[in-house]
């Protein structure tokens, strides 16, 4: 018997007015395994994670999360999520550990701050963990948004564009945090435009392109010249 997968989408579609963001999408994501979400400006990515994250409700089709369906079981998806989204989502008057202090809060975690701790010294964030994030720069919000997404080791790690603007550190620690999510049989999709990262943290990738998904492969056929001469062709 094959596994069920975290997260099950079939026939997605999103429409914004006269826009369909997203047009019919398939995808089965399994524990343990990360998935990227390539696909040019537009393409339906982040709109696809946003559904996985509760905050944008399908048009038509059905989408399930460990067998939940997100619209009659949102809270209980979000509890089991941690989404980076690609813009906005911390708070300008409040410090990164006030961030963290309300995501535990409301998850009920219990023994969270050494885990908060250690992941904000990965990310290199304890020096700051106590300044507002108003003056943040952009990597060092991204890196924060990694941290909560992180904090309450998700069953579905949603990042997107997790590596946009991050330094080497940023970069690596956020590595770490996929590997780590994988380790532990999480699900994990990572939305992104820097194809060799997403290789590199991932085992497969999707390739989106006008709200539909135009290729499943895997990340070592997306490698190299060779593979970004073939992304480069399900592009146009
Ligand atoms: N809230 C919204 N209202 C209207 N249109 C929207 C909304 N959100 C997304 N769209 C449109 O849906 C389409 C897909 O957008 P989406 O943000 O999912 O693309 P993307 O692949 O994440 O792009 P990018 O790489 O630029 O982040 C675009 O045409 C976008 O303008």
């Amino acid at each position: 018997m094959s596994p069920q997968p975290v997260v099950d989408i079939r026939g997605l579609h999103v429409r914004f007015g006269e826009v369909e963001a997203v047009a019919g999408i398939d995808l089965q994501a399994y524990a343990g395994q990360a998935t990227a979400l390539l696909g040019r400006n537009g393409a339906g990515k982040s709109t696809t994670m946003r559904v996985l994250a509760g905050l944008v409700p399908p048009t038509a089709g059905t989408v399930e999360v460990d067998g939940l369906d997100i619209g009659r079981h949102t809270l209980a998806v979000k509890q089991m999520t941690g989404y980076c989204p690609d813009v906005g989502g911390l708070v300008p008057r409040a410090t990164p550990w006030e961030h963290l202090q309300l995501s535990a809060k409301l998850r009920r975690l219990d023994s969270w701050e050494d885990r908060a701790r250690d992941l904000l010294e990965r990310f290199e964030l304890g020096g700051v963990a106590h300044r507002i994030t108003g003056g943040f720069s952009h990597g060092m919000g991204r890196r924060l948004s990694v941290v909560l997404a992180a904090l309450h080791e998700p069953r579905l790690l949603l990042l997107d564009e997790p590596f946009d603007g991050v330094d080497p550190i940023g970069v690596e620690a956020t590595m770490d945090v996929i590997a780590d999510a994988r380790a532990r049989g999480a699900c994990t999709m990572v939305s992104t435009h820097l194809r060799e990262l997403a290789i590199q943290a991932c085992g497969e990738v999707l390739v989106l392109r006008g709200g539909s998904r135009v290729a499943t492969v895997g990340a070592a056929e997306m490698a190299g010249e060779e593979g970004a001469r073939a992304y480069r062709a399900l592009l146009d």
